[in-house]
């Protein structure tokens, strides 16, 4: 069940695993724990319930839950990001149960083989290899079919998705007009935008279908999935929700770590006990800070803030990736966008009707776009004569086009109106490497946010390339007479590399898409933060899983490796529990 205030929990406070965070990840750990009754699990979330929150429901709502007043996100700013203009960028993270996947976008992406393969090497560990992983993704993907039950023949491949998993993942069930051209452009252009049937299998390359964690038009988080009323009913299933945690403790000062501290109030300070494991799911801000909180991380910073340390990890927070992104947009000569509903509030009440009686209408659908293109750097660009190529092999992208029947979430809409089409551009496969640190001692202060936007001179280069595409394939015949012209800064960037160069720099924003802060190496290797089977170092007691234990930024969207890391560390957690001998099945 779900709990409001510490007093409703059984007394005692005690718990076989406590899990940090009932995010993306948590509530897959909540969720599969707890399918052995005998089994006794606390998952503490610091935000709200995810029930009845409109915006988070209808996937084209989207928008409405970044307004900083209503509380579905932690309202956290980077530092300024020098190589972006020295903006301090907003960097949402969702705090409610289901976390992000209650926020995001909504896009399904695996990454590529070469990604997986990637984590393999470097750790050591062939299971987090693509092919060992598949088992994973299958765990958790429950292919569905779009709320407009459209003939779906050639638009994905049913060999590569399950029917059997818990979250929900569809092609877009409402067609915009806009989505027939694009089809059109890959058969136009063939050699610069080739059609991938399914950006899923392992070789992304190519303009594929949306693929969304929706179901029946209504977004599938973790929360509406792997919380679902049979699972969230279990009895020994508890999650308190407005429960934020300060840090974890160790039994006397020793490297075993037993205990979770929180608060509902940031004041009055609760301890809940966790006898087998604590699991920390809190992602790649909230993991990373909660160890620092807790004297776990580098010596040096931890001295520099009155925190004593317990385990010396000097990687904790470092090792901070994620992918720059830019929306950029063009004027269409067309009413059938997403502006149609959002520049108009009788058309969205009537849109809304639509949706709640009948499930269908623009707003089963999300507002990020109906395709991606994956792109690659062409092998003899100049970049690489002065730079190693950060993608994880050649069959995986360096950027990304999301093409949207509207215009980019970033942009403002221009003093005349209109209606627009936009592509987000976004280095997949970046080079730059931020950080989170400790701002304040005070465990309820922020910390320090540093995507490290731009950072390497890769990213602005890739950039420049996927911006320079996004402005060739809307140059396809396919296009005349329906694509305009470019909004005036987009316009003014494309006169000359220079101005493309300042536009990116006074533009560009990350792709909220962090990983990497507690990232796994070898079990033995001294850098890295947990080992591959995402057990802390030099320590016992806790796990880490979530998007922050993933070494590199899988070239796509995080949520669906998120959930396959998920799946894996469970069952790796399972193992554990079994061969220690500790625990006897009651079935
Ligand atoms: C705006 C946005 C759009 C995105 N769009 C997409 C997309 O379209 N497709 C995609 O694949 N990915 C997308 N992502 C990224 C993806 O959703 C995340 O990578 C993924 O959900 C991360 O999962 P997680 O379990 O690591 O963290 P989260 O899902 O963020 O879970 C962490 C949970 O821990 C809680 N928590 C944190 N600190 C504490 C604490 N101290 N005490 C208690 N609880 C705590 C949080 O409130 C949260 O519920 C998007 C991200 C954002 C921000």
């Amino acid at each position: 069940a779900v709990y409001e205030t510490f007093n409703q929990l059984p007394p005692g406070l005690a718990y076989d695993f406590v899990i940090v965070g009932g995010g993306t990840a948590g509530n897959v750990v909540a969720n599969r724990l707890t399918e052995n009754p005998g089994f006794s699990v606390l998952v503490l979330e610091a935000g709200g319930s995810n029930i009845g929150v409109v915006d988070s429901i209808v996937p084209a709502l989207e928008l409405g839950l970044f307004d900083p007043r209503l509380g579905y996100l932690w309202n956290y700013t980077t530092i300024p990001q020098s190589n972006a203009g020295n903006r301090a960028l907003s960097y949402p993270r969702g705090r409610l149960l289901g976390g992000t996947s209650s926020i995001n976008g909504m896009w399904y992406t695996r990454g590529s083989r070469d990604d997986f393969d990637r984590y393999s090497n470097v750790t050591g560990d062939p299971g987090w290899g693509w092919d060992a992983i598949q088992k994973y993704f299958r765990k958790n993907e429950k292919w569905s079919p779009p709320a407009d039950h459209h003939n779906t023949h050639g638009q994905f491949d049913p060999a590569v998705h399950s029917t059997t998993g818990i979250n929900s993942v569809s092609l877009p069930g409402y067609q915009w007009p806009m989505f027939s051209r694009v089809i059109e452009t890959t058969v136009e252009m063939p050699d610069e935008f080739k059609f991938v049937l399914d950006y899923n299998a392992g070789v992304p390359l190519g303009v594929g279908w949306a693929q969304n964690t929706i179901e029946n038009g209504a977004r599938s988080s973790s929360a509406v999935s792997y919380l679902a009323a049979p699972f969230i009913n279990r009895p020994n299933l508890h999650v308190l929700i407005n429960a934020q945690v300060s840090r974890v403790l160790s039994a006397n000062g020793s490297t075993h770590f037993n205990q979770v501290e929180f608060s509902q109030d940031k004041k009055e300070l609760f301890i809940v006990q966790a006898s087998k494991e604590i699991i920390l799911s809190a992602g790649s801000v909230g993991t990373p800070h909660i160890l620092l909180n807790s004297g776990i991380g580098n010596r040096t910073s931890l001295a520099h803030h009155g925190i004593k340390t317990i385990v010396d990890l000097p990687d904790v927070g470092q090792n901070f990736t994620d992918q720059p992104l830019i929306s950029n947009s063009w004027f269409v000569n067309s009413t059938e966008t997403f502006e149609s509903y959002s520049q108009n509030s009788t058309k969205l009440a009537e849109d809304l009707r639509q949706w709640n009686e009948t499930r269908q209408g623009p707003l089963v659908s999300t507002i990020v776009g109906g395709h991606i293109a994956w792109l690659r750097l062409d092998a003899n660009s100049s970049i690489f004569s002065q730079h190693a190529d950060p993608a994880a092999g050649i069959n995986t992208p360096h950027i990304e086009l999301q093409i949207a029947s509207g215009i980019g979430l970033a942009t403002p809409i221009p003093p005349e109106g209109g209606n627009f089409i936009s592509f987000q551009t976004s280095v997949v496969s970046p080079a730059s490497r931020g950080s989170i640190t400790l701002n304040t001692s005070n465990p309820f202060d922020p910390p320090l946010i540093d995507p490290a936007v731009l950072a390497d001179d890769f990213d602005a280069f890739a950039m420049r390339v996927a911006i320079k595409k996004a402005a060739k394939f809307v140059s396809a015949e396919a296009w005349k007479g329906f694509v305009i012209r470019p909004l005036d800064n987009l316009a003014q960037a494309l006169t000359s590399d220079e101005a493309l160069e300042t536009y990116i720099r006074e533009t560009a924003s990350h792709g909220a898409h962090p990983v990497g802060s507690a990232a796994m190496s070898p079990k033995a290797a001294k850098w890295g933060v947990v080992g591959p089977d995402l057990l802390l170092k030099d320590a016992t007691g806790i796990r880490v899983i979530d998007a922050s234990v993933m070494p590199y930024v899988p070239s796509g969207h995080t949520q669906a490796p998120t959930y396959a890391v998920a799946e894996r560390g469970e069952s790796h957690l399972i193992d554990a529990i079994y061969r220690s001998n500790s625990y006897l099945i009651e079935i």
